[in-house]
């Protein structure tokens, strides 16, 4: 856009501190900086240094009074990219740590995902979680809900309302040995995950998506997994599951799929293995299979938080990133990314450890390349979307102290380690203000 474009005007004009990555750079700093955000919610303008504002304003027709002045405390940065979260798991999050995967599924997950056939159930939590996760700063969300398809559409209803950004999965399992009640048949399954494309993409709200959600191979025949490749490969849709997470996980892949030669192969060979697939966990993946990653342009979710806390194993996100497969972040995991990466090198002193630069790229950049969505969100870019964070690192009774001489650099690295949502007091996506959350 520019002056002469009537159909657009300047919507918000910040100036101060931004941060954000490149894929250069994992941490640009751009110090006095003016930018602009038009109606449609996009990036109209970026000007470093500017020293004649009046004629930026009357060039972009916004006034200077308009201006939103940051103080020294304070950045913008762009949104965090969640690649791999469980909305329907919210309600126990914090508990329930004390079992291994699969027994962890049948105990806690599958009694507590059945009971989102009930809708006010499933709004009650939906709607804290949305609420939760937006003024902590994720402005995108990459969900499984449950394998209710009413309570999937909730969720995206309620993403849209709070104006969250949303890839929204009804998940998708017809075997379930355990907790025989909480499953599909193959044609329900079918039939349910179209229904789900079908309303969620009739309702036209501009930023959320469905995602194609099997389980895991364990939870899904091959039949099933079959269809699924060729529902989402037909509509173009994003694809979301679970791999190599624990071992004896892994173990179980080989016995139910004889004839792959790797958990990669099984999705590989189902078509789930596309340049708008994400894939959680691969603690356990083999360099030959991050090959095949690579290969077919999917991304892993690495999530750190969970893989600790059910000691499933630790991701060697170096190694993933060497191999050139596209990274994002799972819930919470910038600090147990930094975490796993200095566990990994306190077992071998010549792992190359992680920096809080190339974390910070990874939970936003990183993820929005993860989702194939860098082409609209992940940094400051003309053009792109708006989704940012207004960060103020020194507010009152807040949980961060500063000592003199502390560069934009330290602020975001303490931000990183000891912030919490105090911090974030705004949230824009889309160029919308979301946070703070209006009173409804
Ligand atoms: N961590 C985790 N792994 C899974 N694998 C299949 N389902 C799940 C789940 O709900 N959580
Ligand atoms: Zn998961």
């Amino acid at each position: 856009m520019n002056q002469n474009d009537t159909t657009s005007r300047i919507a918000h004009v910040f100036r101060g501190t931004f941060v954000h990555s490149t894929p250069r750079v994992a941490l640009e700093i751009l110090g006095d900086c003016i930018l602009g955000v038009d109606d449609e919610g996009k990036i109209a303008f970026i000007e470093k240094d500017e020293k004649d504002v009046v004629s930026l304003s009357k060039t972009w027709g916004f006034e200077t009074s308009d201006i939103k002045q940051l103080g020294q405390y304070e950045f913008l940065m762009p949104g965090m990219v969640d690649t791999h979260i469980h909305a329907s798991q919210y309600s126990y999050t914090g508990t329930a740590l004390d079992l291994p995967l699969l027994e962890w599924l049948n105990t806690y997950t599958f009694p507590v995902e059945a009971k989102y056939k009930d809708l006010d159930f499933a709004n009650d939590v939906y709607t804290k979680v949305v609420k939760r996760t937006l003024k902590n700063g994720t402005t995108t969300a990459c969900y499984f809900a449950t394998i209710h398809t009413d309570a999937s559409l909730l969720l995206g209803e309620l993403a849209d309302k709070f104006g969250q950004r949303a890839l929204v999965g009804k998940v998708c399992m017809d075997c379930n040995s355990a907790v025989p009640q909480y499953k599909e048949s193959p044609s329900e399954c079918k039939e349910e995950t179209d229904r789900f494309i079908k309303e969620l993409l009739k309702k036209e709200y501009p930023n959320i998506k469905p995602v194609v959600t099997p389980r895991f191979a364990p939870s899904c025949s091959s039949s099933l997994l079959s269809e699924l490749g060729e529902i989402a490969n037909n509509n173009k849709l994003h694809i979301q599951s679970h791999i190599s997470e624990n071992k004896e996980e892994v173990e179980l892949v080989k016995t139910l799929f004889p004839g792959c030669k790797s958990y990669t192969d099984v999705y590989l060979k189902h078509n789930l293995l596309t340049d708008r697939t994400v894939m959680a966990h691969g603690c356990h993946l083999t360099d030959e299979e991050l090959e095949i990653f690579r290969d077919t342009g999917s991304a892993i979710s690495h999530c750190p938080n969970s893989n600790i806390s059910i000691c499933s194993g630790m991701l060697n996100v170096r190694n993933v990133l060497n191999h050139k497969v596209k990274l994002g972040l799972g819930t919470d995991a910038i600090r147990r990314t930094l975490d796993t990466s200095k566990a990994l090198t306190i077992q071998d002193p010549q792992h190359e450890t992680l920096t809080f630069e190339e974390v910070f790229r990874l939970a936003t950049l990183g993820g929005s390349e993860a989702l194939s969505l860098d082409d609209q969100i992940g940094n400051f870019v003309v053009g792109k979307d708006f989704d940012a964070l207004r960060v103020n690192v020194c507010i009152p009774d807040g949980p961060i102290d500063l000592f003199p001489g502390e560069g934009p650099k330290v602020i975001l690295e303490k931000f990183l380690n000891l912030g919490d949502d105090r911090n974030i007091t705004e949230v824009y996506v889309a160029g919308r203000q979301v946070v703070p959350i209006p009173d409804t």
